[in-house]
């Protein structure tokens, strides 16, 4: 069903590389959702309307945009694209009578609760204990994380985290020597820089150094394209390692907040890598905490396998507020 004019709600998914975009029905249902490229706009405003266009422009009375970036204030500025815009300046640009922004993994943590049989894929043991606090971590072209915690009135609460921008800490010599790489050319090397798109693209340049052969200028498909096919060993080596940072991040952060509710792996890269993420170094690093290897072991992990799940988390935000 198509929404009416009156009714007419949008949810968006704004991320560095892919602006996902779609209209709210009168059931809440998703309607006419596309993926456009963030950088072929100039801002959140000029996207919108650009996805509007082909649909006639409808008149647009509300919506819910998750963006990558944290919320504070009214000027937003996203640190993996160019973007730079107020948020009222573009409400009033929209037309709109409320525009909800809320961080992207806060949106996906809302979605969350209402995930079931094929959405949720699990890896490896342990179950969810019920009402417990749960976790999402996300590899796209940031990295993303949140938590998302029950009230005393039954309703989870999403608390969103920049964790991504925390710094990214070796589990063993090789991990060691790859840091030291990426510390000689980095400010601050924090986990987004080993755990994304860039950060696999930064993993495969730093072993290739290590390992003293050519660096190609691989962007991050490619690189998975070879790993995935047994191609370049510095390739297949980067994404086993990024799939270990992820796990090794992932168990930092179910410890930091005792997710006893499970992790969730949401995010663009690890739905791309097929069967290989289950099979991958991801979940024994995820459980290597020494003393605490049991304490992790009993908490379940989950690749979050949902279309478009941030934008059903927007939704949800439009409900709420
Ligand atoms: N097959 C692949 N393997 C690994 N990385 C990939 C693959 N395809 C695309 N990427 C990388 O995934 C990233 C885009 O991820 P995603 O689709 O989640 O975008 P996004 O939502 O815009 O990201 P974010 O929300 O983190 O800003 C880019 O860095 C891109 O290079």
């Amino acid at each position: 069903m198509q929404p009416g004019p009156d009714t007419l709600r949008l949810v968006g998914d704004v991320g560095g590389t892919n602006a996902r975009f779609a209209l709210l029905d009168d059931f809440g249902h998703l309607q006419a959702a596309r993926t456009l490229p963030t950088a072929d706009h100039a801002d959140l405003a000029a996207a919108v309307q650009a996805y509007l266009a082909p649909l006639g422009t409808p008149p647009l009375r509300e919506a819910a945009i998750a963006i990558a970036n944290p919320i504070e204030g009214d000027e937003l500025r996203m640190t993996n694209s160019p973007w730079r815009f107020s948020i009222e300046a573009t409400r009033q640009q929209l037309g709109l009578r409320r525009l909800c922004m809320l961080n992207d993994f806060e949106a996906l943590a809302l979605a969350v609760p209402a995930l079931s049989g094929a959405q949720l894929e699990q890896l490896g043991g342990g179950s969810a204990v019920e009402g417990a606090p749960k976790v999402l971590i996300g590899p796209g072209t940031g990295l993303g994380m949140a938590s998302l915690v029950r009230g005393h009135d039954g309703r989870w609460v999403a608390v969103p985290g920049e964790g991504g921008h925390a710094t990214a800490a070796p589990t063993c010599e090789r991990e060691a020597d790859i840091l030291r790489v990426l510390w000689r050319q980095l400010d601050h090397v924090s986990i987004e820089r080993v755990v994304s798109g860039m950060g696999l693209e930064n993993l495969y340049r730093a072993i290739a150094t290590l390992d003293g052969v050519p660096v190609q200028p691989l962007g991050a498909a490619e690189v998975s394209r070879q790993a995935l096919a047994h191609g370049d060993a510095q390739c297949v080596e980067a994404l086993q390692r990024f799939c270990a940072l992820l796990g090794s991040a992932a168990g930092n952060l179910a410890l930091t907040l005792g997710a006893h509710g499970g992790v969730y792996v949401g995010g663009g890269i690890v739905p791309r890598l097929g069967p290989y993420f289950a099979a991958s170094p991801f979940r024994g690093a995820f459980e290597a905490k020494g003393r605490y290897r049991d304490y992790l072991s009993r908490i379940p992990t989950f690749v979050i396998r949902a279309e478009e799940p941030a934008l059903l988390g927007a939704a949800q935000a439009l409900e709420r507020s």
